[in-house]
């Protein structure tokens, strides 16, 4: 089912942004700061009023656990309160589901395991460095199979070898069906993974489509400000500044 906002303005914040996403496809959201890219992906995620659409549904009137079941949300900022342990919190992820108890641990465990935490399973979430509770936040999210990741910045404070096997992650996902969204800075990460870049600019949508069109020279200089070029084969863009 598409996942689908039309005409959202949310003031101050968003101006008359439409977007229809697909399942299956990786989604980059790239902008500035301030540009309306965590606003975007929350209003997506059905965190804030607005209206939009899962399907012909819309996400407004869903049933809060059916909705649970379709969108995982990763936040930017998220801070567990309390030091449960790493394997309790990926757990959580299961809350949405009535499935059995075998079912749910196979689930925990293959999240662990995707985001290489499976040693940290006994860990107080409190305990690990900022790249580790970053990985296992995003588990947590897995951990519940969701038909939609929408996800900010989750490549932030991922060292290289993790980063890239997020990215492998996730490209599975998408091919297997799930619609994957990412808030990304590195407009090189979007060029070479995602099937399609939405630009904000100022609250505005500037560019949506393949990542060649929505990342061109032209749009970065109108975007970013900034004259760069793109350098090597494609799959392996670097942007050169
Ligand atoms: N709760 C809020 N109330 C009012 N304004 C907000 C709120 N949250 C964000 N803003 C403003 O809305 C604009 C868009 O913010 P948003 O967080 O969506 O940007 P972003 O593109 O994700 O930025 P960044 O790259 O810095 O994370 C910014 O000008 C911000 O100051």
């Amino acid at each position: 089912m598409k996942l689908s906002a039309a005409n959202l303005t949310v003031p101050g914040r968003l101006t008359d942004v439409s977007v229809t996403l697909r399942p299956g496809e990786l989604t980059a959201i790239c902008g500035p700061n301030g540009a309306g890219k965590t606003t975007l992906l929350r209003v997506l995620a059905g965190l804030e009023p607005a209206p939009v659409k899962l399907g012909e549904t819309p996400l407004a009137g869903m049933d809060p656990h059916r909705r649970a079941l379709q969108i995982g949300y990763l936040s930017q900022h998220a801070e567990p309160a309390w030091n449960l342990s790493v394997e309790a919190l990926v757990r959580l992820g299961r809350l949405p589901h009535r499935t059995s108890r075998a079912e749910d641990e196979a689930a925990v465990a293959a999240a662990l395991t995707a985001l290489d935490c499976a040693h940290l399973a006994a860990r107080g979430i409190h305990t690990l460095s900022g790249g580790e509770r970053a990985r296992v936040l995003l588990a947590r999210v897995l951990a519940g199979s969701p038909q939609w990741i929408l996800a900010d910045e989750p490549l932030a404070s991922l060292d290289l070898a993790h980063a890239a096997a997020l990215l492998r992650h996730f490209r599975a996902l998408a091919d297997q069906g799930t619609g994957v969204v990412l808030v990304v800075h590195s407009l090189a990460h979007a060029m070479n993974h995602a099937d399609r870049v939405i630009v904000l600019d100022n609250g505005h949508l500037a560019a949506d489509g393949p990542p060649h069109a929505a990342l061109s020279e032209e749009v970065i200089e109108h975007v970013w400000r900034v004259s760069a070029r793109w350098t090597g084969p494609e799959g392996a863009r670097a942007l050169s500044l």
